[in-house]
């Protein structure tokens, strides 16, 4: 388990983290969502011992970890950028990484294949990291940060430099493994649909404040402030200004019908597979739909929501 008691963290006179308490349990995958310069990175490499906090605690299975290095905290870490020896073999990067583990030297060759097979780079064993993909070199880091069998895992944006396909499947391999491994797990992205698919909660983030903490379908269904809701789901919410009142509605919550409350006029109109998005102009504001049909820009329509959240007076 992982815990935070009232973290701060001032570059300067910059407060980039503030105050931040949480518990990340034992074998969880805990989410940081937040969007750029937020804190995310500066939050995981807190816990990580890369960054010393300002104030407060940071406790690793009760143990105070808050002035020990990054090598005395037991975490494995998996950042954007891979970080393997481009001189050493596959083989030889997981054995550095098992370098001062006190195991003889039969054990770090079982816990290798076992990890490698687990991660499906056991062919690649003789491979130098620049003849590898990048999905290659994506799961070498993780097996490389996991072949200690350290108590927590930390991975900043692990999947941003794969291609949309292999995010996909790299994902269900990396949720996989930490869920066999029974691994606690700190996960940073700004992706909201990551976020929602892989995470056991998701703390959301901004300007160093913890905004909300839930399971990914509270932070869906019931974001506590328009600040969450708009970096949740993809086609975003939108928020419209009614009688005073700011409602934010998602696209699936928008029907188009001739006797609909409201009217605007279609500016955009884009296809997104299984379902086209529509933005409507009306009075001050701006809603996104989604329809089954192609909408001509410039058409009149009128609308209605099944669904809305108000956050507040406008
Ligand atoms: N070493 C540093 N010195 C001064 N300011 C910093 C330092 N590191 C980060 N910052 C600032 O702190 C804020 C948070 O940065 P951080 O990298 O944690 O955000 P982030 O949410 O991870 O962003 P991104 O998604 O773009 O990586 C930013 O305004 C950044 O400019």
């Amino acid at each position: 388990m992982i815990t935070l008691k009232e973290v701060a963290k001032f570059f300067g006179s910059f407060k980039v983290i503030d105050n931040i308490s949480l518990n990340v349990e034992k074998g969880e995958f805990f989410v940081i969502l937040g969007k750029s310069g937020s804190g995310k990175t500066t939050l995981l490499r807190l816990i990580a011992g890369l960054e010393r906090v300002s104030s407060g605690k940071i406790l690793i299975d009760s143990i105070d970890v808050t002035d020990l290095p990054p090598s005395k905290r037991d975490i494995g870490m998996v950042f954007q950028n891979y970080a393997l020896y481009p001189n050493k073999k596959v083989f030889e990067n997981l054995m550095i990484a098992l370098e001062n583990s006190r195991i003889d030297k039969k054990d770090k060759e079982e816990r290798i294949m076992e990890i490698s097979k687990e991660l499906e780079i056991y062919h690649l064993m003789d491979k130098y990291p620049v003849q590898l993909s990048g999905g290659q070199q994506q799961r070498v880091a993780i097996a490389k940060a996991l072949v200690r069998r350290p108590k927590v895992l930390l991975m900043d944006e692990p999947l941003s430099n794969l291609d949309v396909q292999l995010r996909y499947s790299a994902r269900k391999l990396i949720k996989k493994v930490q869920k066999e491994f029974n691994i606690t797990t700190v996960y940073v992205t700004h992706d909201s649909n990551e976020a929602l698919a892989i995470a056991d909660r998701i703390g959301v983030i901004d300007k160093g404040k913890l905004l909300q903490l839930g399971i990914p379908e509270e932070i869906y269904n019931n974001p506590s402030s328009e600040d969450v809701a708009s970096l949740i789901g993809n086609p975003p919410m939108s928020f419209v200004k009614i009688d005073g009142k700011i409602i934010g509605v998602r696209p699936d919550d928008v029907t188009i019908r001739n006797d609909g409350k409201y009217e605007g006029v279609v500016s955009n109109c884009e296809f997104w597979g299984s379902y086209y998005l529509i933005y409507i102009d009306f009075i001050d504001n701006e809603v996104k739909a989604t329809t089954k049909e192609r909408i001509k820009e410039g058409s009149r329509v009128k609308f209605d929501f099944i669904n809305y959240k108000v956050f507040g007076n406008g």
